[in-house]
């Protein structure tokens, strides 16, 4: 298998990038206990960033027309997903909602959940990743609108730095009728169990 997210950089100096972060922390990467680290990370590193190796529109091109009497949102809530912040290379820990209210077609319901996956599998920005998810639907299936929320955890917060355990970020992208209808809106947010802004 090609690796999917090294371009021009070989695994070799993947690897010997790990080594060298091994040294500067202050470790012998000659260590027994870490010989094979660096083979390991590079494998994470291929799972934990496989979304640059995909097109999440991909995943909706295999539509169904509508299914016959319903014409109401179709919400597929807490898709957990894990990602890493592109400030701190630091793991995001979360879960994503995603309703649309489709027009005339309706799509397989793990097809977005695999659109949470390709987007959170690269480094990210909370609020990016949740525009990516809304816009890569809205465009993809164009439905009457597209509503997205996002509620994670930054380990960047929690492990380091300010030390906030406990603390989640919430961020929401709302298209079409959920951004421009009210109570089509309070209904995606009472789907995902989120009344007047309190969880
Ligand atoms: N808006 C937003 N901020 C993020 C996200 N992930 C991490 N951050 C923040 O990005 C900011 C980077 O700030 P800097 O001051 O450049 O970095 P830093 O010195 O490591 O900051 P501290 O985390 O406060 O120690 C921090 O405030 C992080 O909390 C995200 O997804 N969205
Ligand atoms: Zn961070």
């Amino acid at each position: 298998m090609s690796d999917p997210i090294s371009n021009d950089v070989t695994r070799e100096q993947a690897e010997e990038a790990v080594r060298t972060l091994l040294r500067w922390a202050g470790e012998d990467p000659a260590r027994e206990g870490l010989l094979d680290t660096p083979k390991r990370v590079v494998k994470a590193y291929r799972d934990w960033f496989s979304g640059y190796g995909e097109d999440p529109a991909e995943y909706l091109r295999r539509t169904f027309k509508e299914v016959e009497g319903y014409d109401e949102m179709v919400v597929l809530r807490d898709i957990e997903f894990e990602s890493h912040c592109e400030h701190h290379m630091a793991p995001i820990i979360g879960r994503a909602h995603v309703g649309y209210l489709p027009t005339c077609r309706v799509v397989g319901i793990s097809k977005l959940a695999r659109v949470v996956e390709g987007y959170a599998r690269r480094f990210q920005v909370q609020e990016k990743l949740t525009a990516q998810i809304a816009h890569c639907i809205q465009e993809n299936l164009q439905p009457a609108g597209v509503a997205v929320v996002v509620d994670a955890s930054h380990e960047c917060m929690t492990t380091r730095g300010v030390h906030k355990r406990g603390v989640s970020m919430v961020t929401s992208q709302m298209l079409g009728a959920f951004r421009d209808d009210a109570r089509t809106r309070a209904e995606f947010l009472q789907f995902i169990g989120i009344h007047g802004g309190v969880r």
